[in-house]
């Protein structure tokens, strides 16, 4: 892999970045030459964008007290040399050593200055965001606040340098206010606030603009196993399609059992079952509730459909699997979709069993009623949950807050549980029991629709009942960056890449169809055309 893929796996807070910055500085690279290569950098991503879009007319550069203003500089001086109509507008009294030689030669060579946001925002037609990146430490009030109000409430593109200026670089939190971005470019590394769902109204299209941090800084800092990582294209090229070799049969390519559906919610077994098909496992069996199996064979035919007693009502009221089969026949086990509470004698049996289970849906619901923690603390397989925060908040009362604080909820989940979770948003996390997160870094609010997680459901069991037909699936979490790739796979990565293939389908499906065009159905269509144009990729 690339260094440029590498990085681009790689999560830090402000605190790490600070760290390696301190190494890069101390191994003797100037700061000022640091924020000269940054700014040029920017300065040439500027001119990029102008030219691929239709952006035009006078830049606004926007200058803040510290570094960020320093680079926010560099380009204002770079795009005047190159002949682009250029201002600044610096709203502060004091500023950094470095920014006030670099504003000083940006008034020398004859670049106006306004005194006021206003009258920028008056005579410009784009503007540049260089008022606070990852040295924001209070609240925005005041003058300052006033002033970014007023740049949001116009309405100019606005690119922002490393972070939209008001977020806070960890949490992603507006402190106050913040800048309202259609750009963000990310310096260096990826700052964890801008992988949290709170700041994505804030960050528009985000892009990492790499600076050349050695790999040996980073891992310095972050250690061999960093505890936050993006998943990206990367992570799913080695991890999708999953070989085969070339003798084989279709139990040694995993058989996943669904047990999913009722009555009331028939649709969810078969969007379940069109998920698993379309990972491409071994054998498919799904359990649903007796009446409705013309229904899933008819849609299915590839399917072995287990018809189970049912209620009055339509759930399943106990498993009953064909003749010498049990539980232990499976590789894995998803369960939950559509159940309804009623199933929850089968959610407890299959709790009981000694093989991985994906839980989700009424299975989290009934789980969370049986007790999280007693219940899985008594399982010997492994286990992943695939909460949204609703679920979360029933099966984890004291693990964080899942809206406010996402990453570390999800991560005391997977602690106190030993199962992998992964928590639903817009920024998708899967935190391992060791402490691992992964974050899915791109999706659409296309796929926020009934049904959606179901397909996902489906989907990432059939890729861990391969995995675990293959027994090339490791129980511990490792982070690849740093090492070469042992040819297994390990779960979290796993269900990390169900998530990114899925979201993927999504955007696909949202690029042909519209944002309305996204319904869990069509999903499972575009779930293999992602795959294929991972093959193109990976072979070039
Ligand atoms: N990461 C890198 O390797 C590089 C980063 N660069 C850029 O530098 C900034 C970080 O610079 P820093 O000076 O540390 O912080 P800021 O520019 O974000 O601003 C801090 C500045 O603002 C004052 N301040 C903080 N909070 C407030 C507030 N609420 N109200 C008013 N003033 C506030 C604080 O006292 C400081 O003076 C990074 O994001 C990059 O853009 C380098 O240029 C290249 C290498
Ligand atoms: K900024």
């Amino acid at each position: 892999m690339d260094r440029q893929k590498k990085i681009e796996q790689v999560v830090v807070s402000a605190q790490q970045m600070r760290d390696i910055e301190g190494r890069i500085f101390a191994a003797g690279m100037p700061v000022a030459a640091l924020m000269e290569k940054v700014g040029r950098l920017i300065a040439h991503r500027i001119v990029e964008t102008l030219h691929a879009t239709s952006l035009r007319g006078c830049a606004g550069i926007l200058v803040g007290p510290g570094h960020n203003g320093g680079d926010a500089l560099v380009v204002a001086r770079e795009l005047h040399f190159q002949g682009y109509q250029v201002a600044i507008c610096a709203p502060f009294s004091k500023f950094k050593e470095l920014t006030t030689s670099h504003l000083q030669y940006a008034e020398s060579i004859g670049i106006r200055r306004y005194d006021s946001v206003e009258e920028l925002l008056a005579h410009c037609d784009i503007l540049i965001d260089g008022l606070f990146g990852l040295g924001l430490e209070r609240h925005l009030t005041g003058s300052v606040a006033t002033a970014i109000d007023q740049i949001n409430q116009s309405s100019l593109p606005i690119i922002s340098i490393d972070l939209p200026s008001g977020l806070h670089t960890d949490t992603g939190e507006a402190l106050g206010t913040a800048i309202r971005a259609n750009y963000t470019w990310c310096l260096g590394l990826w700052k964890l606030g801008l992988l949290q769902d709170r700041a994505l109204e804030y960050i528009g299209n985000a892009e990492l603009i790499d600076f050349d941090i050695p790999l040996a800084d980073i891992q310095a800092v972050l250690g061999d196993a960093p505890s936050i990582g993006r998943v990206t294209k990367e992570l799913a090229i080695a991890t999708l399609p999953l070989r085969r070799p070339p003798v084989t049969h279709k139990y040694k390519q995993g058989h996943l059992l669904l047990i999913c559906g009722s009555f009331r919610y028939a649709g969810g077994a078969i969007l379940t079952g069109l998920g698993a098909r379309a990972s491409g496992v071994g054998m498919l069996s799904i359990a649903v509730p007796e009446s409705l199996k013309p229904l899933l064979v008819a849609q299915l035919p590839d399917a072995l459909i287990v018809g189970c007693p049912e209620t009055a009502a339509g759930a399943i009221s106990s498993l009953q699997l064909p003749e010498n089969t049990d539980l232990n026949d499976f590789d894995a086990i998803a369960v939950g979709p559509g159940l309804t509470i009623e199933a929850t004698p089968t959610v407890e049996q299959v709790l009981k069993c000694d093989r991985t289970l994906i839980l989700d849906a009424d299975g989290l619901n009934i789980l969370a009623k049986l007790g999280t923690i007693p219940t899985l603390t008594q399982r010997s397989a492994k286990t992943i949950l695939t909460p949204h925060a609703g679920e979360f908040k029933r099966l984890f009362p004291d693990a964080g807050d899942p809206v406010g604080d996402r990453i570390g909820a999800v991560k005391a989940a997977a602690s106190i549980s030993n199962a992998v979770v992964l928590l639903k948003g817009a920024r998708t996390a899967i935190a391992h029991p060791t402490g691992m997160v992964w974050i899915n870094p791109e999706s659409t609010p296309a796929l926020a629709r009934g049904g959606s997680g179901d397909v996902l459901t489906g989907l990432m069991g059939g890729l861990i009942a391969q995995a675990q037909a293959a027994e090339n699936i490791a129980i511990d979490s490792t982070f690849e960056i740093f090492k070469q790739s042992d040819r297994q796979i390990t779960i979290d990565a796993i269900a990390s890449v169900a998530a990114w293939w899925h979201s993927q389908a999504g955007i696909k499906a949202e690029s042909d169809r519209s944002v309305m065009g996204v319904d869990a159905f069509t999903l499972t269509h575009y779930l293999l055309p992602v795959v294929s144009e991972l093959r193109l990729v990976g072979s070039n």
